[in-house]
């Protein structure tokens, strides 16, 4: 009698459950939906569950590419809209009440960095940081692009001597991580003590938020907390916390006794270093100091909000440069009849082996730009972003209530035929030139995302990533055994390749 009554409590609830659910996503039904097993019941769960980060980006490539407009994943009593079509895609991603990040980029850990702050926070401060990304101050930072840059030759120039293959990517993170460190936290930083225990636990903690993001069982704190990554990550955030800590503390200092000092002689400074003001780099730390928030009253930014603002930057900045350009350098080796054109134009402009780049340098080379932006179609770094809303919205007819997921697959975005044409999978730079191709959707090219919420340091990217390209194909004639067909990827919270990106480096006279 009792195991009957049992029985029938469980299919009760289950009924009672299941009919809620349908009641409460009754306004999703007539958006289409993501099937692939023939239990609906179980919504997507069985898509996701258990699979590798990998597997999950193709499993989320394979619906998107299906779904012209928008559609449905389904968990449980949650919902994700898949938005899919160009025209949806800006209307989503500059909607007001689109720019919050859905509860997933909690694992960030930054919780006053723009990446992952919640909406509130972040609208205040990206008003302030916008600024620091300003034109003048990108300028400012150019030498260090090129200082960093030629340590990458002379780096790459040893394993170019034994003509044996080498991974790239390697070389340019040293370079991408000495770029965003000297940016951010001032020159000497990577010679202080403790600088190689810094990049050992940042590595640390950035690979905990790759393995993290993915297994829905670790979003779950209370589980995570009981895990060695954990203890791992805590004990990583500790060290690298403290390094900066230290860093802060000393510029505040040197802030207060060169405040003293200009009231005393306001030429001093400038006069002691020989440098005018604007031309040296404005590191990102001593904007911070000095920037207000724009909040009304407000005081200035504190030590933790500093410290997150730095750390979203490297995490934000540093392996996304790196991976998109070792995908570029790839893609040319691949591509000999594209390098040859871009080297053309890197030799045209940079005929001495030491001439310095400058901003002008870098904005005539107009097809080495071609190429970086066809990389980045064909391989974003970035590819799936999300979204919630934070009020009813209206796309296609549809209305979806607050709250829901919105997710964007730049990947499947960049090769839409309809979009890209019959050639959508092969690599042509020339496609960008500005004759080409006719008026494309200007949401049709997201490497960077877009809207408010996209990437605030897209032109900082673009910059330190063509200083260190023209560099490289000025240097060196890259080849590969590797085919365009051969490329498997490996997706953690970057697009990156599930094998090394081998290329061989010949020294040009
Ligand atoms: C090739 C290099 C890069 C690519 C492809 C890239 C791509 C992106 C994308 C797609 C987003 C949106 C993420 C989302 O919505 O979840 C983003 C956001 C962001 N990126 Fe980048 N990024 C690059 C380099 C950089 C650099 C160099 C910096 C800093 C120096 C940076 C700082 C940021 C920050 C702070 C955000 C968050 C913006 C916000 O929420 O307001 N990125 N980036």
């Amino acid at each position: 009698m009792l195991p009957g009554l049992l029985v029938l409590a469980v299919i009760l609830c289950v009924v009672t459950i299941s009919w809620y659910w349908a009641q409460l996503l009754h306004w999703a039904n007539e958006i289409p939906r993501a099937v692939t097993s023939k239990r609906r019941w179980l919504g997507n769960m069985g898509d996701f569950f258990g699979k590798s980060p990998s597997e999950v980006f193709l499993v989320l490539d394979r619906h998107f590419r299906q779904h012209d407009r928008l559609f449905t994943l389904r968990f449980g009593p949650q919902v994700a809209i898949g938005i899919t079509h160009p025209e949806l895609v800006q209307k989503v991603l500059t909607h007001p009440d689109c720019q919050a990040k859905p509860d997933v980029y909690k694992v960030v850990r930054l919780p006053n960095g723009l990446l992952a702050a919640k909406y509130d926070i972040w609208k205040m401060h990206r008003k302030a940081l916008n600024s620091t990304f300003n034109a003048r101050i990108l300028e400012s930072f150019v030498p260090i692009f090129n200082d960093c840059s030629r340590r990458l030759i002379e780096r790459l120039d040893r394993y170019a001597q034994t003509s044996a293959r080498c991974n790239i990517l390697e070389y340019i993170s040293a370079c991408t991580l000495e770029m965003i460190s000297r940016t951010s936290l001032g020159g000497k930083v990577l010679e202080r003590d403790g600088a190689e225990q810094f990049i050992n636990n940042l590595e640390i903690a950035l690979k905990t938020i790759g393995v993290r993001i993915f297994n829905l069982l670790l979003h779950v704190d209370f589980i995570y907390q009981f895990t060695e990554l954990y203890r791992n990550e805590m004990k990583a955030i500790a060290s690298c916390q403290q390094f900066t800590r230290k860093i802060i503390q000393d510029k505040r200092e040197e802030i207060a006794r060169l405040f003293v000092e200009s009231d005393h002689n306001p030429a001093s400074s400038e006069a002691a270093e020989g440098t005018p003001q604007y031309r040296k780099p404005q590191i990102f730390i001593d904007q911070l100091m000095k920037i207000p928030r724009t909040d009304p009253g407000a005081r200035q930014f504190s030590d933790e909000e500093i410290s997150d603002h730095i750390y979203t930057m490297i995490v934000a900045g540093n392996e996304t440069s790196a991976t998109q350009l070792a995908h570029t350098c790839l893609l040319l080796a691949m591509h000999p009849g594209v390098q040859a054109k871009a080297h053309a134009e890197v030799a045209e402009l940079i005929y001495a082996p030491d001439q310095e780049i400058t901003l002008e340098l870098l904005k005539e080379l107009r097809y080495v730009e071609c190429v970086l932006k066809e990389a980045m179609r064909l391989m974003p770094v970035a590819p799936i972003v999300g979204r919630q809303n934070l009020a009813e919205i209206v796309l296609d007819g549809h209305r979806i209530p607050r709250g829901n997921i919105l997710l964007f697959n730049f990947y499947a975005l960049h090769r839409r035929k309809d979009v890209w044409g019959p050639t959508a999978d092969e690599f042509d730079p020339g496609r960008f030139l500005d004759d080409a191709g006719g008026v494309r959707h200007p949401y049709a090219h997201l490497p960077f995302s877009g809207g408010p919420r996209g990437c605030i340091g897209y032109r900082y990217a673009m910059l330190s990533l063509k200083t260190m390209l023209a560099l490289i194909l000025r240097n060196y004639e890259l080849s590969t055994s590797l085919r365009l067909e051969d490329l498997r990827y490996q997706y953690q919270i970057s697009l990156n390749l599930a094998f090394p990106h081998a290329v061989q480096l010949r020294r040009r006279p």
